[in-house]
């Protein structure tokens, strides 16, 4: 005897773009993101009996993005994230929850001439603004924001040593050496009883966005750092002091090594310890530091 435990299914990776014209001003906004939905609910019968009379379409889901990115904002991310979840759960009442994740990719003005033009962008770096929203039928809208992808490294105030030296350890300890990441990091909302509330809260989005990234930027900078783990649990600290409607920050730091290169063989050429200038970057193995700080 089996079951179907658990299900899901939807659409992914639907590819929206929007254009937003101030004709008075001449300018014009633009917006790109990748979005997916998965619904949940009393589907299980469209898997154990082929009874597809239970199933919205993934096909019409996609065509349900399109049509509320036109009807609706789809900036913040975070709203339009809520306002395609709610949409599922209000409209079918046998879909109970609709997980919504979406991927804004940047487009930055361009500045020509030495004036910001009216309608080039460019890509402006690799990271983006990414958003799940989660609507659950009787409890709300649960909104997680992330920067993902942003790739940063200093080449000097990082340190690593005092970990546990045994028979397995050979890492020298370090007082100084580079420290890169891609950072992921994420901020998870009080839950939101309804549409409303998300959209009353509007404003702080951008705003919580804004002190993420700043703070998780000068923090990498600034802070002498001891381990990724201990910096990465400042970085948390400060996002939840600067917005009080997030209940918990997560980060996902991969430590993207770069190894000293011994060229002593060349020579005796100096090469390592206060005399590394030339380094080899590694792209696997890697280190990957996570954590969850929350109130
Ligand atoms: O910041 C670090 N944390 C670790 O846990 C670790 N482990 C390691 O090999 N290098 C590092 N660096």
């Amino acid at each position: 005897m089996v079951k179907l435990s658990a299900a899901r299914y939807g659409k992914d990776n639907i590819r929206v773009y929007k254009v937003y014209r101030d004709k008075e001003a001449g300018t014009q906004e633009v917006v790109e993101m990748t979005v997916g939905v998965l619904l949940l609910g009393e589907i299980d019968t469209s898997y154990t009996e082929a009874d597809n009379s239970v199933v919205v379409a993934t096909d019409t889901m996609k065509n349900t993005v399109y049509v509320l990115a036109k009807q609706h904002p789809v900036s913040p991310p975070e709203l339009f994230g809520s306002t395609v979840a709610s949409h599922f759960v209000d409209t079918y009442k046998h879909i109970h929850s609709a997980q919504v994740k979406i991927i804004v990719h940047k487009w930055t003005r361009m500045t020509v001439d030495g004036k910001p033009h009216p309608h080039s962008f460019f890509r402006d770096g690799a990271d983006t603004r990414n958003v799940e929203a989660v609507a659950t039928e009787g409890k709300g809208v649960d909104v997680r924001s992330a920067i993902a992808g942003l790739l940063v490294l200093k080449s000097t105030g990082s340190a690593f040593h005092g970990f546990i030296r045994d028979e397995y350890a050979t890492l020298p300890e370090v007082s100084d050496r580079i420290l890169s990441t891609s950072v992921d990091c994420g901020w998870a909302w009080e839950t939101f009883p309804n549409l409303k509330d998300v959209k009353d809260a509007v404003p702080k989005f951008d705003d919580a966005w804004n002190s993420a990234r700043q703070i998780t930027v000068e923090t990498f900078a600034k802070d002498n750092s001891a381990s990724v783990q201990n910096t990465m649990y400042k970085m948390c600290e400060q996002i939840l002091s600067a917005v009080p409607m997030v209940k918990a920050v997560d980060y996902s730091l991969p430590n993207k090594h770069y190894f000293e290169i011994d060229m002593s063989w060349h020579k005796g050429l100096k090469n390592t310890g206060k005399d590394a200038e030339v380094y080899a970057p590694q792209s696997d193995p890697n280190g990957l530091i996570e954590c969850t700080v929350s109130r």
